[in-house]
């Protein structure tokens, strides 16, 4: 197999990342283009289901009972034989090797789920407990879903997330226009002296809108692996300066601080980071974010 169609291990909870950085990872570990991705969709064709824990240690070893232990090199067509079994499979923390097939694997019961039937209820326990992502394979719904952490991600197939992605390209670029006009505005009446706070708020709207998008796009690319080479193109290209654009219209625009109040570039981008949607459409919001009050 090519190195680079080996899945990047997604390693386990509790790292610096948080969930969110742990699912992202996961998501790139069975995106289309990995062997660990082909194996499972192997898995879905051959209507056989699948319980697959994605890394090993010793907290993983105590919940194992029974089964083969193999320590074999992982091969997507391996995956699929294995599934045939009754029972789980555990890969490698490195997702290198398939070491152990035909498992129970028995979790404690005590760890809330809200999942249905054995398997689904077995993988989000078992995520829970050990922290590794664990992928079940639904023989009856037909479908790959990841468990990490406490939160469920079913898969889909590349033309359902492209058509998603495709609508977020085409928001970026209406986004990504009006953001040119509006620095473009700022940009004239910066040479004139002319800049008000509303001037400045509208930039930092239509900078923090594009950035939200782009962070969007930048999921599916993620989720669509190698079936995602192209959209990943047209985002770096669309995207390319607005990140180091808003932090220097913060530094630049940030009030000055006084004896009340005063508000660092850092804290003035976080502000502007926690608006929700709704705020951030309201200018004076932007403003009061970005520190300005009155
Ligand atoms: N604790 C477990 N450890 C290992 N494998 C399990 C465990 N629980 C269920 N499985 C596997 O899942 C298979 C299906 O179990 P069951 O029919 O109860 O699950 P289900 O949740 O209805 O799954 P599906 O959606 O695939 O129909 C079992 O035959 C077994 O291979």
């Amino acid at each position: 197999m090519a190195a680079n169609d080996r899945a990047g291990a997604p390693g386990k909870s509790g790292g610096s990342a948080g969930t969110d950085g742990l699912m992202r990872a996961s998501l790139s570990a069975v995106a289309p283009g990995t062997a660990l991705r082909d194996g499972l969709e192997r898995v879905l064709r051959g209507n056989t289901g699948g319980l697959i824990v994605l890394g090993s240690d010793k907290t993983v070893e105590a919940l194992c009972s029974g089964g083969f232990v193999l320590d074999v090199e992982f091969t997507a067509t391996r995956l699929r034989e294995l599934c045939k079994l009754d029972g789980g499979i555990v890969l490698s923390s490195d997702l290198s090797k398939i070491l152990r097939a035909g498992v129970q694997l028995v979790p404690d019961p005590t760890i809330p789920t809200e999942e249905t039937g054995t398997r689904h209820r077995t993988a989000d326990r078992v995520s829970r407990q050990v922290g590794f992502p664990v992928v079940s394979v639904s023989q009856s719904m037909r479908l790959i879903a990841l468990y990490v952490d406490g939160q469920r991600r079913v898969l889909e197939d590349s033309a359902a997330i492209l058509s998603r992605a495709n609508q977020a390209l085409a928001t970026l670029e209406r986004y990504k226009l009006r953001l040119d006009e509006v620095a473009g505005t700022l940009s004239a009446l910066e040479i004139e002296d002319l800049v008000t706070v509303r001037d400045v708020s509208a930039v930092a709207q239509r900078l923090e809108m594009v950035r939200r998008i782009a962070t969007e796009i930048a999921e599916y690319v993620v989720e669509l692996g190698t079936d995602g080479r192209l959209l990943a193109l047209q985002l770096d290209e669309l995207i390319a300066g607005v990140e180091p654009e808003r932090e220097l219209v913060v530094r630049d625009y940030v009030p000055e601080p006084t004896a009340k109040r005063s508000r660092t570039v850092d804290e003035a981008l976080a502000e502007l980071d926690a608006l929700t949607h709704a705020e951030l459409l309201e200018l004076p919001t932007v403003a009061r974010a970005l520190g300005y009050t009155g």
